[in-house]
């Protein structure tokens, strides 16, 4: 195994012929570790993951998995090569059982004897997903959907797992409960790669954190570090980290 499960080097992406929105990013994943991503509004946190998904083709940079480049490929591709994206908002189908969702992540696993075990890794790694296996989804909690799309992520045994805004609609208590479960995750052997907006929790989840502003890492290191620095306390206040605090807010 690589030190980095996850590297994107050098990144520059964008939407059609607008303005790039990564500009020269870096961002690694080690094995073993959740990496947040925070920031403003519109500084591209998502745009990383659906060009580490393999949803948008970067201009230039490279891609590596596990220390093979796969800079380029499609979603398809990407899921195989071991990386996992659960989208921002809620994406459980409602009228379907507990069973029904977290089984269309085994689509693509032709193994029955994997799927079987796969399906007993997600119920114990979140007992709530095996309690109501045969219910309908749409009858469980926010929090509890939100633990049935972690589950689907995991039937194709991903490396790396992206997460993009998981509290979004979620309660304190219940954000709190997510959280949890993005640690238990990584103890599983999951890496995680996560965008929040709640930067401060997210902070306090992670191992390391990286500070995206206008395209690129604007600082990174060890989460309780980041969390200490003043000039990202800022940041929270909705400035950017190199104005002096006295221009905050004007
Ligand atoms: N599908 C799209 N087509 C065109 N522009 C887009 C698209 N998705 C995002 N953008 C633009 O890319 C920029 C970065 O958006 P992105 O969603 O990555 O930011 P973000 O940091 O995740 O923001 P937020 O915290 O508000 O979710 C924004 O200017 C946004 O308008």
């Amino acid at each position: 195994m690589s030190e980095y499960l996850l590297e994107l080097n050098d990144i520059e992406a964008g939407y059609g012929r607008a303005a790039l929105v990564l500009r020269g990013l870096t961002v690694k994943v080690p094995a073993g570790s959740v990496v947040c991503l925070v920031g403003p509004n519109g500084a591209g946190k998502s745009t990383v993951l659906k060009v580490a998904s393999g949803l948008l083709t970067p201009r230039s940079g490279s891609i590596v998995v596990d220390g093979v480049d796969v800079t380029g490929q499609g979603p398809q591709a990407m899921l195989a090569s071991g990386l996992a994206h659960v989208l921002q908002g809620h994406s459980v189908f409602r009228e379907m059982t507990v069973e029904e969702n977290v089984m269309l992540g085994a689509f693509t696993v032709r193994d029955k004897a994997k799927v079987a075990e796969r399906v007993a890794f997600v119920q114990s790694l979140f007992p709530i997903v095996g309690e109501r296996w045969k219910q309908l989804a749409g009858l469980l909690s926010g929090g509890q959907q939100k633990q049935v799309e972690f589950a689907r992520s995991l039937m194709v045994s991903p490396k790396v797992v992206l997460l993009d805004e998981p509290s979004m609609g979620l309660d304190p208590k219940t954000t709190a409960t997510v959280f949890d479960q993005v640690v238990r995750m990584r103890d599983a052997g999951i890496a995680v790669l996560l965008v929040e907006q709640n930067a401060r929790r997210a902070l306090e989840t992670a191992d390391v954190g990286c500070v995206l502003d206008l395209g690129r890492v604007h600082i990174s290191g060890p989460a309780p570090e980041l969390l200490a620095d003043p000039q990202l306390g800022a940041l929270y206040l909705g400035g950017r980290p190199s104005e002096p605090a006295s221009t905050k807010n004007r």
